[in-house]
């Protein structure tokens, strides 16, 4: 997977050559480039920003350089990326639609935003998605950028040592995912739950099966009505 990352801030990026990203950049599964927006300025204070038409507070990102840095970076295969508060709330379905494009191409806001020129110029040659992480708001798109890579590339072929973590986790089939103990059997008076030290596998999985839906209900209610009632069976509707 191609991925492009335009920023005034590069070095925020210093985390994407850590641990399973850098391994996955190493390997050549991501092919991960990050590219300083000031590149694509040429006046000797290397100008990004402007004031905002109609007035109001802050400064506003200046189309130019990012249509020239656009213009450099895409290709006929890219997807626009652009993290916003405005955007479309991103979810672990848009973190495997996005880890299946072939290029991903990220676009780093700062300030009040980028001219909305950008994006419609953008969207008029490539799929653009503006997605929010949640309803706060950060200094700027890259921490979210951050995010956003990780749970896409984590969902890439051989990253993960055991795919199967990808079936039971959180979010995966739409429920909050059950607790996970391990050693010591006993700690601080706290015991694991007798069941999971059972070796019965087929009671083990209605446990964790039945502990997903009441954790689900209790602390996502939105995902618990989502859940397509098919996938609830008989077992379940003792919970
Ligand atoms: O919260 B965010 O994801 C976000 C993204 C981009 C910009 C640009 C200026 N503030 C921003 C916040």
């Amino acid at each position: 997977m191609k991925v492009d990352i335009i920023s005034i801030f590069p070095d925020y990026f210093a985390p994407l050559d850590l641990s399973l990203i850098g391994k996955a950049r190493t390997t050549g599964t991501l092919d991960l480039t990050v590219h300083d927006l000031r590149t694509w300025t040429y006046d000797v204070h290397r100008t990004v920003d402007d004031s905002p038409y109609g007035g109001g507070p802050g400064m506003v990102m200046r189309p130019e350089p990012w249509g020239e840095a656009l213009d450099a970076v895409a290709t006929p295969e890219a997807t626009l990326v652009v993290p916003s508060p405005v955007g479309k709330p991103f979810t672990q379905a848009d973190a495997y639609q996005l880890a299946a494009l072939p290029h991903l191409v990220f676009a780093c806001g700062r300030y009040e935003g980028i001219d909305q020129r950008v994006i419609d110029d953008a969207a008029s040659r490539m799929p653009v998605r503006e997605v929010s992480l949640g309803d706060y708001v950060l200094f700027g798109g890259e921490v979210a950028v951050i995010v956003i890579m990780e749970a896409i590339t984590r969902l890439l072929p051989g990253v993960l040592g055991n795919a199967d973590s990808l079936t039971e986790e959180s979010h995966a089939a739409g429920l909050l995912e059950a607790p996970v103990y391990t050693k010591p059997a006993a700690w601080r008076d706290r015991e694991v739950p007798d069941v999971l030290r059972s070796g019965d596998h087929g009671r083990i999985a209605r446990w964790r099966r039945t502990e997903s839906l009441v954790r689900t209900a209790a602390r996502r209610p939105d995902l618990f009505a989502a859940y397509p009632p098919e996938n609830l069976d008989k077992k379940d509707r003792k919970a």
